[in-house]
């Protein structure tokens, strides 16, 4: 097995400056299938990407059969009463690295965890116990910050920006975030993740100091994608049209 370190230095050496792809489906999606999450990440590497992101132990062991980048592996996990989801266990951890993760990606903020876990402790087990570098997704500098001084999480993700109580407010990437961590974490990379929308986007985050951006949904959310550009043609016009209608008909209808 290799060491965290040698983990650490290669995914160092191989990111710098490079583009991660988040190769992700929603369930019932049909491209929610392992070979298709693997195709979608060997073609983001064959067109130049550093790394991909990948949610799920069958999804990650496809994904490392085909291509030879770092994954950087989550298990998206919903436990009622909680509202953290993003690889919220060490044994999800576990369970990324076992089928073929580099390194693992976990919620970085400080909410409560199920099974009585903390984030400290995680990233603690993560690193010692799996040898394995760990990504903290977070959404603010407070918690980027102590995710990254305090806890020792080798890098950090600005991919809950916008989805946590205190950022919901937000919207397009959180420049501004990516700017103030690297300012104050010169030793702890910043990957620059959730709604990079276009390349122009990609070159304001290197400009903010980002070590590495990650963009999913504008390049692998085809469901997304579609039904983007189906919201803007006559047809999604008439069809809202007649609902409003109908609605107005019969106000108490189903
Ligand atoms: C908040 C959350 O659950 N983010 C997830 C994390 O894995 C994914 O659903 C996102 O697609 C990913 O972060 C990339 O972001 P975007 O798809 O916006 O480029």
């Amino acid at each position: 097995m290799k060491s965290l370190e040698e983990r650490r230095a290669n995914v160092l050496a191989r990111w710098r400056g490079g583009l991660i792809v988040s190769c992700q489906a929603a369930a019932g999606s049909p491209l929610a299938r392992p070979e298709i999450i693997a195709a979608l990440a060997l073609t983001a590497e064959l067109n130049g990407a550093v790394g991909v992101r990948i949610d799920g132990p069958a999804n990650v062991a496809a994904v490392r059969r085909v291509i030879s980048i770092p994954i950087l592996g989550i298990e998206k996990v919903i436990y009622g009463g909680f509202d953290v989801y993003i690889t919220p266990t060490f044994a999800a951890a576990a369970r990324v690295v076992r089928s073929g993760a580099d390194l693992v990606a976990l919620d970085g903020t400080l909410r409560p965890r199920p099974q009585g876990e903390t984030l400290p402790k995680i990233i603690r087990r993560v690193r010692e116990e799996l040898q394995t570098p760990v990504v903290a997704d977070v959404a603010t500098e407070a918690e980027g910050l102590a995710a990254g001084e305090e806890y020792g999480a080798d890098f950090i993700s600005t991919t809950l920006s916008g989805y946590t109580a205190e950022t919901r407010d937000k919207s397009g990437p959180d420049f501004e975030l990516v700017e103030r961590l690297s300012k104050r974490l010169a030793h702890v990379p910043i990957i620059c993740e959730g709604r990079v929308r276009d390349p122009e986007d990609v070159r304001r985050a290197f400009d903010c100091g980002a070590f590495a951006v990650c963009v999913g949904t504008a390049i692998t959310g085809v469901d997304w994608l579609v039904r983007q550009y189906v919201a803007a043609t006559p047809v999604a016009k008439e069809r809202r049209e007649a609902a409003i209608a109908e609605r107005a008909a019969d106000p108490n209808g189903e």
